[in-house]
């Protein structure tokens, strides 16, 4: 796969990945093996010890990585590097040399996902790039504020200055902090006093993820709470229709060859042969659910 990016510094932020031709949403950027990983929870010595094994140029490649204290050394520079850039991968916490220079942002243009597959990580674009732009990731959940993703991030030794930790900040917020209420109330499958004949807050959590511009991973969970949601109500012709957003997400984020997207091809299936069985065909959408449903176009 020929580089669809370059690496070159970033102002402030150490060295960067930018375009270097117009990247489609959905674009494969980079898949990488990693170069050594450590089951979670790790332990420094873990870390010191698989670092060990590695050939001696592997070695070398590491210690060129970023570190947050540059006079470090030996055990101590290892253990930083390691903090400094390594991804969550399934059970495991793993080093890609390449996939450790791209940096964060709060509404990231890309995906970061473990392939259990194709036993690599993967990064797509999940919006269109343009060329030079920067490549980012998120390091952190999305379901956070401002001032709780500055302590998370403080942990990598930097203030993130990004549009919604700054002169957005304000509106963030509010959509933010809303997220983190309607996701809680999401997962706890909440009873209602009253059964609402649609799933509000699910459909109000993709309403604000898509203002907010994170159209990745969580915009896929949301659509398929969506789809549940229409499923435990009865309507089955809706589900349907949020499935298949949440397939089409998924493929964006994930890629055709991916467990997310078999288990959401999966989910999709079962739903369309359950309303087939039925034999329930799209009913009149009441005013009311159709009006909620403009918010997924
Ligand atoms: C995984 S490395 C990313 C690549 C790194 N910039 C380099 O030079 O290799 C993580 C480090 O990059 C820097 N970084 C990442 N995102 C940043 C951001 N939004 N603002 C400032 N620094 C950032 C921080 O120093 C962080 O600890």
């Amino acid at each position: 796969m020929s580089s669809l990016y370059s690496v070159r510094p970033s102002p402030g932020e150490g060295l960067g990945c930018f375009a270097t031709a117009p990247i489609p949403a959905g674009t494969l950027i980079l898949s990488e093996t990693p170069l050594f990983n450590v089951p979670e929870p790790r332990t420094n010595a873990a870390v010191t010890t698989a670092f060990s094994l590695l050939p001696s140029p592997e070695q070398d490649r590491y210690r060129t990585l970023y570190a947050q204290d540059p006079t470090a050394q030996g055990d101590a520079q290892v253990v930083d590097i390691f903090n400094s850039n390594a991804w969550q991968t399934g059970s495991r916490t793993s080093i890609c040399p390449r996939a450790a220079r791209f940096n964060h942002n709060c509404v990231p243009n890309a995906s970061f996902a473990w392939n259990s597959q194709l036993s690599q990580i993967t990064v797509h674009a999940i919006v269109a790039i343009p060329v030079d732009a920067q490549i980012n990731l998120s390091y952190e959940r999305p379901y956070q504020i401002s001032s709780a993703r500055r302590e998370k991030l403080s942990a990598y030794g930097f203030v993130c200055s990004c549009i919604v930790c700054g002169s957005d900040a304000v509106a963030s917020d509010v959509r933010r902090a809303r997220m983190v209420v309607l996701d809680a109330r999401i997962r706890s499958g909440r009873r209602q006093l009253w059964r609402s004949p649609m799933p509000k807050a699910a459909l109000e959590l993709v309403k604000l993820l898509k203002e907010e511009g994170l159209v990745g991973e969580a915009l896929g969970l949301a659509y398929h709470d969506v789809a549940a949601g229409w499923k435990k109500n009865g309507r089955l012709d809706l589900a349907v229709g949020c499935a298949v957003k949440e397939l089409e997400t998924a493929v964006i984020c994930f890629g055709l060859i991916s467990p997310a997207v078999d288990a959401t091809t999966a989910f999709l299936l079962a739903l369309k042969s359950e309303h087939a069985k039925l034999g329930i065909h799209a009913a009149s959408v009441p005013k009311a659910v159709a009006s909620s449903l403009e918010t997924i176009p």
